[in-house]
């Protein structure tokens, strides 16, 4: 698939590879999450774009809902922790987030999972990673955002309106915490507003998804 991003979002850089982590803000969201965020984490954001666009198997998935089989509203690929990850710059910034994450974290982020938003009526519902360990363990799942800006809503599992609104931009970095995927529901609200593609590149640990 070929896509092109406008202008306007690009830096010019043509190296890819991910900043220091340093500049990392925690914010405690309660119940036991946290999320950290780090915006334009990536440098060469645009050039990557481009290639994951371009060199990733996108798969379209339906899923079977209230008995009816539905399109899900957008793009999938997964690569599990034996896969070679479509790009170089992939495996830095997981890498990257694995030594800095150790202590904290205790093991490796290992899968990366991707998705294409193709325009505003893509999008994600309400869930927690939870099909994995993320159900009953404390964990984390790191996120990288390219292309068009979306938000990334929180709401506390129990119920209640989106609590945390966090937009997200081309190169950002999101660091889900804690509880977050039991104690938290996350979502990418599809959106009438009109938006360019989007890219997310999820790392989890091994078993977590
Ligand atoms: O696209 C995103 O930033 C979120 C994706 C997500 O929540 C998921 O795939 O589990
Ligand atoms: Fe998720």
């Amino acid at each position: 698939m070929a896509v092109h991003l406008q202008n306007s979002l690009f830096d010019q850089e043509d190296e890819i590879a991910p900043r220091p982590l340093d500049g990392l803000r925690r914010t405690d969201i309660g119940l036991g999450a946290w999320i950290d965020v780090l915006p334009q984490w990536l440098v060469g954001a645009d050039a990557l774009f481009e290639a994951l666009a371009r060199d990733v198997e996108w798969r379209a998935e339906q899923r079977v809902m209230y008995e009816r089989t539905v399109e899900v509203p957008r793009l999938l690929s997964f690569f599990g922790d034996r896969d070679a990850l479509p790009h170089p710059a992939l495996d830095a910034a997981r890498s990257a987030l694995s030594r800095h994450y150790a202590a904290e974290l205790g093991e490796p982020f290992t899968t990366a999972g991707l998705c294409f938003y193709r325009d505003g009526r893509d999008g994600v519902a309400w869930h927690g990673d939870t099909i994995g360990r993320g159900g009953t363990e404390d964990t984390m799942v790191a996120i990288v955002s390219l292309g068009a800006p979306r938000n990334l809503v929180l709401r506390p599992r129990s119920g209640g309106p989106a609590a945390v609104r966090m937009p997200l931009g081309h190169g950002d970095l999101i660091v889900m915490g804690g509880s977050c995927q039991r104690s938290w529901e996350h979502a990418i609200p599809k959106t009438a507003r009109p938006v360019g593609p989007r890219i997310s590149v999820q790392f989890r640990p091994r078993g977590v998804r």
